[in-house]
């Protein structure tokens, strides 16, 4: 239960944290409207186009790309791309051939066919264990030293979960000896863990340590429409492992078929039930000291069946965490060594950047920044790529070719210089990263703050300051724009402000007038999934609750409007060098903020932006991760 609790407090801060990096800024596609695609080829701003079935993709004179659908007919379309010179090409699709036509349309009775043929085939060799291929023969993979040996020095950042299984690894280097000493010998291990986190990976370095054989199943694999071969397999997978003890049995994603028995409807069910029962008796029939150890992988633990975790059969849970600062900066080292760096790569700074990111993340972090060194013709990967790398994986792909009109950026910059500002100006706020208004993934901009380290529990203060800097956005693009102007990009803000006052009322007790009671329940909440509502309370306390969180997120907005009001200079100083230069980081802001200009040694000149009229001054500490982004154009 306590692992619940501990892995519930990870969700939530990842949660804040992550729903603070998303930008909420929404982005039209490069997808052009038709007739907006006709006027820029009368005016000219066309180079080039593609014309295919349903579709026309082109270049714009300043290599923006876009794409459009034209209706079915237009005739002057070719003689008013000839006029306008713009350059095209063309895809027909050919007439098809009558073989093909009816080839393609009898594909799915040839496949009907074949299926029922190889059916028949399986049935006829019998469902059972046996028969090479049979359906009821174990899918469970042996991997050996042949594939790679991995040890514990490839698993980095998760030292308890390695220390508790090293146990295992003892026991199973010599089963015998370790039965004399009297040693309590598990049977199985459940490692639980968010997906990613190397659960995978622990369990081939237990063998790898040991030197023993490695079989891998996943859980789903035993689960089949037919009666009786799901079990069948569970047998055939024990004869195969008692053959090769000792050696390790690793099923992932076990609760497929570990789930709680008995709560399903409809008989699909069953199937699945005689394979546990299956899995239940053959952990049951083996003796401990026959050398064969289990281990089952969950993200789920709550779903599975508790005949499972019995003792004598997963009696051992091992959680194995998203990693910490310390634990990514580990398994960064433990990536980088397989890429040439070059010398201003810094993992720390990375390990910092990426919160939430799991071990699988990290792979990929590295192996994406190696990937963009690569295309970019570099022999050592720097901090560059890694930084943009980091984008890539954590916002989708940036889209620099995304047409953003001249009215929208300028609104995107004063969206993020509000929630920078704002967040500036609130000494609980995390520190700035960096601020953007390059658009990603769905975000038009975003400004991002790093936390000096990983959170997992907030402060009232600092939800009040989230709270603040989330509505600065929407603040700033109405004092400068005015009311009527604002635009619909803040819904990301306004929907993580209304859940964060949300939850400082119904669950953290940070409202004076409803005091600390749990007014909210989650169901089913394992991991934060699931959904909550609203328990004891009538409709007076209902009416109270929402006028608290409106109350919370208004005070919010009332905190944003005095820091932007007070220093609208600031604003525009602010937004007028990310419309120069894009993205800042933090530190660019601070001197910004300080010196009324950037020091950026690539800028062929200083930016004109002029001097701020009168300084206040900027706290220095505290400071922060921030929200969202801007309008949604388009
Ligand atoms: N602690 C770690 N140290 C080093 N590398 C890691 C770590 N965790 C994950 N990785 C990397 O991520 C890859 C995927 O991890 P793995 O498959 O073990 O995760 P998992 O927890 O089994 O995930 P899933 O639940 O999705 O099966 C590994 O092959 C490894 O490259
Ligand atoms: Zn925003």
């Amino acid at each position: 239960m306590k692992s619940l609790f501990v892995w519930g407090g990870i969700f939530l801060a990842l949660l804040l944290t992550v729903s603070m990096f998303s930008g909420d800024r929404e982005a039209p596609g490069s997808q052009i409207p038709y007739s907006d695609f006709k006027n820029r080829v009368a005016e000219g701003s066309v180079e080039s186009v593609v014309l295919s079935e349903g579709r026309i993709t082109g270049t714009l004179g300043n290599d923006q790309t876009f794409s459009t659908v034209p209706p079915p007919q237009d005739p002057q379309l070719i003689e008013q791309l000839e006029e306008a010179g713009v350059s095209y090409t063309g895809e027909q699709a050919e007439q098809m051939s009558l073989f093909w036509v009816v080839l393609i349309n009898s594909l799915p009775f040839l496949l009907i066919l074949g299926i029922a043929f190889f059916a028949l085939r399986q049935v006829q060799k019998g469902g059972g264990a046996g028969g090479a291929m049979g359906f009821g023969k174990s899918k469970a993979k042996l991997l050996t030293e042949k594939q790679g040996r991995v040890t514990f020095e490839d698993v980095a950042g998760i030292d308890e979960a390695r220390e508790e299984l090293q146990e295992i690894v003892e026991f199973l280097k010599d089963p015998q000896r370790f039965s004399k000493l009297g040693g309590q010998i598990p049977k199985g291990a459940l490692l639980v863990g968010s997906p990613g986190t190397g659960k995978t990976l622990l369990a081939r370095a237990i063998a790898g340590e040991a030197r023993v054989p490695f079989f891998t199943i996943s859980g789903s694999d035993f689960v089949e429409m037919f009666v009786g071969v799901g079990a069948s397999r569970v047998r055939d997978m024990f004869e195969q492992a008692k053959k090769n003890a000792p050696c390790i049995v690793f099923i992932d994603e076990i609760d497929a078929v570990g789930r709680h028995r008995g709560n399903g409807i409809g008989n699909s069910n069953d199937e699945r039930e005689q394979t546990l029962n299956q899995l239940l008796v053959e952990m049951d029939g083996f003796e401990a000291n026959e050398g064969i150890i289990i281990i089952a992988a969950t993200n789920r633990p709550d779903v599975l069946d508790p005949a499972l975790l019995r003792p004598g059969r997963f009696d051992r849970q091992v959680v194995v965490p998203v990693p910490d600062i310390d634990g990514r900066e580990k398994i960064l080292a433990v990536h980088m060594k397989k890429v040439p760096l070059a010398p201003d790569v810094n993992p720390r700074t990375i390990a910092r950047g990426t919160p939430g990111f799991s071990g699988a993340d990290l792979a990929n972090l590295v192996n994406e920044a190696a990937l963009l060194a690569a295309r970019r013709n570099k022999r050592l990967v720097a901090m560059q790529e890694f930084e943009d790398a980091k984008d890539k994986v954590m916002m989708g792909t940036e889209r620099k070719s995304m047409v953003m009109t001249e009215d929208e950026k300028k609104m995107t910059a004063y969206h993020e210089a509000g929630h920078a500002l704002v967040s500036l100006n609130e000494p609980a706020s995390d520190p700035i990263h960096k601020a953007t208004i390059i658009p990603r993934g769905r975000a038009l901009g975003m400004v991002m703050r790093l936390p000096e380290r990983d959170n997992y529990s907030y402060h009232r203060d600092k939800m009040h300051a989230n709270l603040a800097v989330a509505m600065g956005g929407r603040v700033a693009e109405e004092i400068i724009f005015g009311h009527d102007k604002v635009s619909s990009g803040a819904s990301g803000d306004i929907q993580y402000a209304t859940d964060l006052a949300k939850n400082m009322v119904t669950k953290w007790g940070m409202s004076d007038k409803l005091g600390p009671l749990m007014y909210e329940q989650s169901q089913e909440g394992y991991l934060g999934m699931g959904q909550s509502s609203r328990t004891m309370a009538g409709a007076d306390t209902n009416k109270l609750i929402d006028a608290e969180i409106k109350d919370l997120v208004e005070s919010g907005l009332k905190r944003a409007t005095d820091v932007l009001t007070e220093q609208e200079d600031k604003l525009h100083l602010l937004a007028q060098a990310l419309l120069e230069y894009e993205t800042l980081t933090g530190d660019e802001i601070t001197q910004l903020m300080e010196n009324g200009k950037i020091d950026r040694p690539d800028a062929p000149s200083g930016p004109v932006i002029q001097q701020p009229t009168h300084g206040s001054s900027i706290p220095k500490a505290g400071k922060r991760f921030g929200g969202g982004e801007a309008p949604e154009g388009a």
